[in-house]
């Protein structure tokens, strides 16, 4: 395993890092940025938090935007961020933004051309935290979070593997992908025209039949473009009525889909983390 140095920044006493390493699982080679907390420098074995960025970001949105090191610092959590799908000339692609290169989708596809390279679910579920649990000072205790695709990406993983992390959140997650345009429209593309082979990467349909719970926090802001079309958040919060489930749902008043919500609300994710990953 190749895994390369691509840069190195000093962060809230911690250390903001990016790599580049072929993936087996994606068949390309992939970067992914790292926050390492000043404690993870002291010895101790830090829990991590993977991040997963929505439609056209890669590792670099978050972490540049969403001020999300002070805290992480202070808790002594490393965050994760990898891209948001398979990358390269030869990997296929749309000319769309909502498909292809930078839209993933956190699904292992099944349809050709898409098949060869996007898998982004084993990447994220398997491969990536095997490296980074060998190559740096963390340890096995996970949690996930994400934005739009990548809170639908967080919300599945978790649902269908409780046992892999301790909490789940979300910020403005496509909630029922298998009834919306973007959903819809990679669903289609990535899983096929069978419906229902699409059921097992929709976060509502998941969580209404869900037995075992980590716990789940979501926020999304009231004044988001997509919300009606696209987000759907009432469907996570009725499925969670149907089984019971550990959700907490905030509807943020004035607030849209951008990074200026996820930094105005970060802090409260990472606290939420830190009380599941001790
Ligand atoms: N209309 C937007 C849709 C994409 C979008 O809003 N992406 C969100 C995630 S769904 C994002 O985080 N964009 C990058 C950023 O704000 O840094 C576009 O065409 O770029």
């Amino acid at each position: 395993m190749t895994i390369e140095h691509l840069s190195s920044n000093k962060s809230f006493g911690g250390w903001h890092k990016r790599y580049s390493h072929p993936s087996e699982v994606l068949n390309c080679n992939m970067q992914f940025a790292i926050y390492l907390p000043p404690q993870a420098s002291e010895g101790q074995a830090v829990p991590v938090v993977y991040w997963l960025s929505g439609l056209t970001c890669t590792d670099e949105n978050f972490m540049q935007k969403a001020g999300a090191h002070r805290i992480a610092a202070e808790l002594g959590i490393a965050i994760v961020a990898p891209d948001t799908s398979p990358r390269g000339d030869q990997v296929a692609n749309d000319d769309g933004y909502d498909l292809g290169q930078g839209a993933g989708f956190y699904v292992n596809a099944t349809e050709a051309p898409w098949n060869r390279h996007y898998r982004m679910y084993d990447y994220v579920l398997t491969e990536l935290p095997a490296l980074i649990e060998n190559l740096f000072p963390v340890s096995n205790k996970r949690s996930l979070a994400g934005h739009s695709m990548g809170g639908h990406g967080a919300l599945v993983l978790a649902l269908r593997n409780p046992d892999r992390y301790q909490s789940v959140s979300a910020f403005s997650p496509i909630s029922r992908p298998t009834d919306c345009p973007w959903g819809e429209k990679a669903f289609s593309a990535y899983l096929g025209d069978d419906r229902s082979h699409w059921e097992a990467y929709d976060a509502s349909l998941l969580m209404s039949g869900a037995t075992a719970f980590v716990p789940a926090l979501v926020d999304q802001g009231s004044a988001d473009d997509f919300l009606a079309e696209q987000l759907k958040p009432e469907a996570l919060v009725s499925a969670a009525k149907e089984s019971g489930y550990p959700l907490h749902l905030n509807m943020r008043d004035g607030y849209d889909h951008s990074y200026y919500f996820i930094a105005s609300f970060i802090e409260d994710h990472l606290r939420f983390h830190a009380a599941h990953l001790v």
